[in-house]
């Protein structure tokens, strides 16, 4: 008889930008607790799990050639996650195949390799025909990564602990960025270093609270969230890219309402008014020659999605937004 091969499931998965980002002091364990306010974008990657004869991973597409292809890249980390949690056989690990297309920057403070992360355990969980919940997959998620589990959700919402507990943020209206890429990207748990060490050393300015920043976005006005835009990152990130400096100032000087780093950086997000200033301050931010790509994005937009395969009329991960 012959064995039935399941069709290949793709999934797409927005970036996340940070509008509000509070660091409080460093934990025992070593993560920071933080108050941090995510959206989600429409800038994507797409992820392409599969059955097959030979395990794999392909990148493709934003960065691909410094995205490790082995055990540590976050998808198969993910892969190796789900199986343990619902105690599949390793035989069926060696049969997974993985195809990344790529349209978020690495290690640029979006949470590309976190999406990588959430997409796969959606897409597996389609491949392998698994009835798993939200919550239960959130759970997974956030055993790879602070940021793994709002790449499921997307949306607008709050996180706290390390970032990974979630409350949905009202935001119906449709929020204009721009994003400047840099040359290259930036570790993450470096620019925290930096930032306990500017923090030993002096007293680097803090975000205030994050009330305002959900008034703001409930009311869908740009020019309302704007001056709210903040991230106790950001001067970490300039301290270790004293040209992001540039950068911020450089998208203004566009048009821009405002400019804010990215989580742990170097990608710049702008807000703007809506989505014709968004083009035309892409185009003269990408003539100012400061960043090495310029993207147009909106947000919120949903979390990890199968696109193409078997269970595509069904999204397996409710949507927290509308
Ligand atoms: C800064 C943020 C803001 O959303 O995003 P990125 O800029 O990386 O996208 C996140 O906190 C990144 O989350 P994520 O990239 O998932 O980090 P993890 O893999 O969990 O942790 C990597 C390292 O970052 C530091 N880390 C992370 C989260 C946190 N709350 N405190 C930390 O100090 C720790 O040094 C940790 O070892
Ligand atoms: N699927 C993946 N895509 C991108 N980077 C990955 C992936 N898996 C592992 N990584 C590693 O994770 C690091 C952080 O990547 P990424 O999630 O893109 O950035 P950030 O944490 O700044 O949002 C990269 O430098 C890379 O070495």
């Amino acid at each position: 008889m012959l064995a039935v091969v399941p069709p290949p499931v793709t999934v797409k998965v927005p970036s996340k930008i940070n509008v509000h980002l509070s660091v409080g002091e460093a934990r025992k364990d070593g993560y920071h607790e933080l108050t941090t306010i995510f959206q989600a974008l429409s800038l994507s990657d797409e992820v392409t799990v599969a059955a097959a004869e030979e395990p794999g991973l392909e990148v493709h597409g934003e960065g691909a050639k410094v995205v490790p292809t082995g055990e540590n890249n976050l998808a198969w980390r993910a892969v190796h996650a789900l199986a343990e949690h619902v105690g599949r056989p390793a035989a069926d690990l060696a049969k997974v195949r993985i195809v990344l297309r790529k349209g978020i920057p690495v290690a640029g403070g979006m949470a590309g390799g976190s999406a990588d992360a959430a997409a796969t355990l959606v897409g597996l969980a389609a491949l392998w025909k698994l009835d798993l919940g939200r919550d239960e997959l959130a759970h997974v998620a956030a055993t790879l990564g602070s940021d793994v589990p709002f790449a499921l959700y997307g949306g607008t919402a709050l996180g706290t602990g390390r970032g990974e507990e979630l409350v949905p943020v009202l935001s119906r209206h449709v929020f204009h960025w721009v994003l400047a890429f840099d040359q290259r990207g930036l570790s993450t748990p470096r620019v925290y270093g930096e930032l306990d060490r500017l923090r030993s050393a002096g007293d680097p300015p803090r975000v205030g609270s994050h009330a305002p920043v959900v008034e703001a976005l409930a009311s869908g006005d740009p020019h309302r969230l704007a001056p709210l835009l903040g991230n106790d990152l950001q001067a970490a990130a300039v301290s270790l890219r004293p040209n992001l400096r540039r950068t911020l100032r450089a998208g203004v000087d566009a048009g821009a309402l405002a400019g804010v780093v990215s989580g742990s950086g170097p990608t710049c997000a702008f807000l703007c008014e809506d989505a014709d200033t968004a083009l035309r301050v892409s185009a003269r931010l990408a003539g100012a020659g400061v960043c090495r790509t310029v993207r147009v994005a909106h947000g919120p937009v949903p979390g990890a999605r199968v696109v193409d395969g078997d269970d595509s009329p069904h999204d397996p991960v409710p949507r927290v937004h509308a």
